[in-house]
């Protein structure tokens, strides 16, 4: 089924559906095509934030008191929504970021895992029975909602990432408000059409989409949203962070990486070529979790980059909607700017450009979109710029290193912590990664990327706050533990 083009977006406030009171909006364009507009969504001020806040946190004074089963009935309903438009809504995703439809499918299919995986946690343990050093009396801990949740959400995965904050926000007995990325928010509106065709009552889950600098930032600023929960740049985080903090509201923030892969002397090497490949290119290396610095030890390091380069003639880049689409196009003309820029950067650091280019993708399918070749620099230094800063697009960065040891040096060598892995046969090799990788998603003989709904997810140094996402870890920061003492 073809998807609607063109139809305008409103937001959704207090159970309704309308347009902003600034009577403007913005087109969300395809970035495999420009030329074609995917809808058209609302350009939010204050004054629509605000009618969505006093409405979540009114929608919340019920919405706590409602059994956890209740709501995970709703959150049951909403992913069989979902699953019902799942071909839609990832023909829309794919149509206004870029990734290929199969993995917008795969990303749809997990937003519907996540509902189904909340709705279950409310019917599980919240507290523990606690010894009081009073013979008489009874000490437990229970867990309180936060209130109001903000949830700031990027575009590189707009289904997967607002759901695993909504869901979790939901079951614990929160409110929402969503502003979500600009260039991905009318998947984000069809999104919010599932909660409320689901049947939710209103101003439980609200959608404002809008600037950044504007909605954005007045969600995080806002006196009546006791919870900020982001996920985006580290630039964005910090403002958030700030904003949150001044006013004693809880925050959350998962950010950027620079997640290395090791490949060790005694690796298969096959199955490292295709983790690299398929870790750093897949969604065209706009993943946090993506591979970005390959430290390959020195005795494979030539048989390593040899079999890469082979592998990556076979690359097709295009439309994601075209079935022969390996790779699409960069999520918007900023990407596309930035990775080229950086290409050009390692070039002038003296780093060897073994693969790729530093102009965009040519080719007759091409000329519409933000598309460019896989870049892969050889000769890389850890100091450079393209081994430090996260670039969030298709480039690799080849670093050798003498010995095991050194490979995990050089892994830490980075501001960041979100993922990484090793492929190995050597069960020492591997306990020592496990151990002395800095980083909070540790793979062995794995990808960087894939991040599993049930485990806790989230980052270390400069990738987060230091909380984790996901699975029963996000009760910690959705909820606020109560000490109740009871004496008769
Ligand atoms: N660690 C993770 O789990 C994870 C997952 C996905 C993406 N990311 C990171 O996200 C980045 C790419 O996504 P992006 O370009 O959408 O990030 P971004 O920081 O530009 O935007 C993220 C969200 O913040 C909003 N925003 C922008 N300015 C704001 C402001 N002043 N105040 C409040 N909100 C504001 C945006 O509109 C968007 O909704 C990369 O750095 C990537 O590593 C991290
Ligand atoms: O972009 C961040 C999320 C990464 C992810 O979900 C994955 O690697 O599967």
């Amino acid at each position: 089924m073809a998807i609607e083009l063109g139809k305008t977006y409103l937001n959704y406030i207090d159970g309704g559906w309308g347009p902003s009171r600034s009577g403007n909006t913005a087109a969300s364009l395809n970035p495999a095509n420009i030329n074609e507009i995917v809808g058209y969504v609302q350009l939010s001020t204050k004054e629509d934030l605000d009618r969505a806040v006093a409405s979540a946190k009114d929608a919340s004074k019920s919405w706590r008191r409602l059994a956890g089963s209740a709501r995970g009935e709703l959150l049951i309903k909403a992913a069989a929504v979902l699953e019902s438009r799942l071909e839609e809504i990832a023909e829309t995703m794919t149509r206004e970021m870029g990734k290929t439809f199969a993995e917008a499918k795969g990303e749809t299919a997990r937003g519907i895992a996540i509902l189904r995986y909340y709705a279950g946690e409310g019917m599980r343990r919240i507290g523990d029975v606690i010894p009081s050093t009073d013979s008489e009396a009874l000490m437990l801990t229970t867990r309180v909602p936060l209130g109001v949740v903000g949830v700031i959400s990027p575009w590189n995965f707009p289904v997967a990432i607002p759901v695993w904050k909504m869901a979790p926000a939901l079951i614990y007995g929160n409110t929402v408000v969503l502003k979500p990325a600009q260039e991905t928010a009318v998947t984000a509106a069809k999104l919010v059409e599932c909660f409320a065709e689901a049947g939710l009552p209103a101003g439980v889950v609200n959608l404002v989409t809008g600037s950044g600098a504007l909605v954005g930032q007045g969600l995080a600023e806002h006196p009546d949203v006791n919870g900020i929960t982001f996920t985006g740049s580290n630039q964005v985080g910090k403002r958030v962070a700030q904003a949150a903090l001044a006013r004693g509201a809880k925050y959350q923030l998962e950010m950027g990486g620079k997640n290395p892969i090791i490949i060790a002397a005694d690796a298969d090497l096959d199955l490292a070529v295709d983790a690299t490949i398929s870790g750093g290119l897949r969604s065209s290396g706009q993943k946090c979790t993506a591979t970005s610095r390959v430290i390959i030890v020195n005795e494979v390091y030539e048989a390593f980059k040899k079999r890469l380069l082979a592998k990556l003639e076979g690359i097709t880049i295009g439309n994601g909607m075209d079935a022969g689409t390996w790779m699409g196009p960069c999520a918007n003309e900023q990407q596309l700017t930035t990775v080229l820029s950086y290409i050009q950067q390692g070039l002038e650091e003296g780093a060897e450009l073994m693969f790729g280019s530093i102009s965009r993708a040519e080719g007759p399918q091409l000329t519409k979109g933000y598309f460019v070749k896989p870049a892969v620099f050889g000769n890389v230094s850890s100091r450079m710029r393209i081994a430090q800063e996260e670039i969030f697009g298709p480039v690799l960065a080849l670093i050798r290193a003498e010995s095991f040891e050194e490979a995990i040096a050089l892994a830490n060598d980075t501001e960041f912590g979100l993922s990484a892995s090793v492929f190995t046969q050597n069960i020492g090799n591997m306990l020592t990664f496990i151990q002395d990788l800095d980083a909070g998603l540790v793979r062995v003989n794995s990808e960087t990327a894939g991040v599993e709904l049930q485990a806790p997810f989230g980052g270390t140094k400069q990738s987060s706050s230091h909380s984790r996402e996901q699975g029963q870890a996000a009760i910690e920061f959705f909820t606020s533990i109560k000490t109740v003492f009871i004496k008769g």
